[in-house]
């Protein structure tokens, strides 16, 4: 058996409620000044208030910060950066989807390292020290409360990553409930980005793919395959949203660990060009990248398709489980071509260039890819 390292947040924190135990963990844990991020949509569906209840109860003052966006900028990154600092934070909560959590994780190193963005860019480059960090997810997509990652939209519209084991949240609090006012269309992008994340894991080239995160990867298919629909179509199903919440993060802690591949590296230049949310971008070139990977890993995506799909059990292959994903995204509400979400078809070669500058992401992929396959994946999904 191979060397490996894995990485995960030390405390999780699960349950229908467990919302509840914020002020008494925050009092604990992150003292008595705490930053906490999120964004606008958030506080208007009243998710934050009784968040902020709680810490006020507990004695913790908090800065709110709520003008994180989807695909966060930098400049959002930088403004919250100010705030927590003119605040004198010793802590940061990140609340809400993946895009409030990287912004937090940022906060938490920016304001205490005193490292620009510039300096922090690429895998295990920050230094850090950072604050304390705690993170509440409200989408079950990214898995970004166990991931060492944030993902930030650069000036120049690409996507670019920092990565690093600094940045892996000390506690993740996942209550379910906060996800049950999640729309449809939103339950079921990010789901899908949660299962992406489980089969780029699971078939990862990176030579720290280890059993761990291939365990994780199955469960957390099984979780959210068999959960989607019914978290997509009845959102008030705790249930369901419970397993998804479970699920995405499984498969957070099995990318974080078994990096992934080249769905993310061609998703990324639809949602920096296009504004496309994450889940979606996924979605569109999710079935054409599996086929083009399909010789490589046939073995793979038979082994994860009665995880995903029971009726595939007995006789799953590759190609079922492909066609599955790909009718599962329809199933759910996604658009499942590029020109449904208004993408110009002249734009496919600057896709496929932009795509290419992933080499992170790249190097993890079953099958090598140029630039002429990224093309011919953009336009098969065109
Ligand atoms: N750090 C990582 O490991 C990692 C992994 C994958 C993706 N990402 C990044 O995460 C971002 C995407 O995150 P996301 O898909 O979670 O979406 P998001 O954070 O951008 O949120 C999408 C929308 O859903 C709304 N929303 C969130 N929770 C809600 C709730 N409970 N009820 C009602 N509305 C709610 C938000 O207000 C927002 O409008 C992208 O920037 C992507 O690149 C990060
Ligand atoms: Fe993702």
């Amino acid at each position: 058996m191979s060397p490996f390292t894995f990485n995960t947040a030390p405390s999780l924190v699960f349950g229908s409620g467990s919302i509840a135990r914020l002020g008494e963990i925050a009092a604990q844990r992150l003292g008595p000044r705490v930053a906490l991020v999120t964004d606008a949509g958030l506080v208007k569906a009243g998710l934050i208030a009784p968040a902020l209840r709680a810490l006020e109860e507990a004695g913790v003052a908090v800065d709110v910060f709520d003008a994180v966006v989807a695909d966060p900028p930098e400049d959002v990154v930088l403004a919250a950066v100010e705030k927590a600092k003119a605040f004198d934070a010793r802590a940061v909560i990140g609340f809400g989807g993946g895009s409030s959590i990287d912004v937090a994780k940022l906060v938490a190193l920016l304001a205490a390292s005193g490292e620009t963005l510039a300096d922090i860019y690429g895998v295990g480059v920050a230094k850090g020290p950072r604050l304390p960090l705690l993170a509440i997810p409200t989408t079950a997509g990214t898995g970004s409360e166990v991931t060492p990652i944030s993902i930030v939209t650069t000036g120049a519209h690409e996507k670019k990553g920092v990565v690093s084991p600094l940045i892996i949240p000390d506690i993740a609090l996942l209550d379910p409930d906060l996800t049950l006012g999640l729309p449809p269309h939103v339950t079921a992008a990010t789901g899908i980005d949660a299962m992406v994340h489980a089969i780029e894991a699971y078939t990862s080239t990176s030579v720290n793919n280890n059993p761990v995160s291939q365990a994780l990867a199955k469960e957390a298919l099984r979780l959210l395959g068999r959960n989607i629909e019914r978290a997509v179509h009845q959102g008030q199903d705790v249930e369901a949203r419970s397993a998804m919440l479970l699920g995405s993060m499984l498969a957070g802690q099995a990318f974080a660990n078994a990096p992934v591949a080249a769905v993310h590296a061609l998703a990324y230049p639809i949602g920096g060009h296009f504004g496309i949310p994450h889940g979606l971008s996924n979605a569109l070139v999710l079935p054409h990248v599996l086929r083009f990977n399909a010789s490589a890993c046939e073995q793979s995506y038979a082994e994860l398709a009665p995880h995903a799909f029971p009726e595939l059990e007995g006789h799953a292959t590759g190609s079922a489980f492909v066609e599955a994903l790909a009718s599962l995204c329809t199933k759910v509400g996604l658009q499942p071509r590029l020109r449904d979400v208004g993408i110009p078809h002249e734009a496919v070669p600057m896709m496929a260039e932009d795509a290419m500058k992933q080499t992170r992401l790249l190097v993890n992929n079953p099958r090598p890819l140029t630039l002429e396959d990224a093309r011919a994946i953009y336009e098969a999904a065109w």
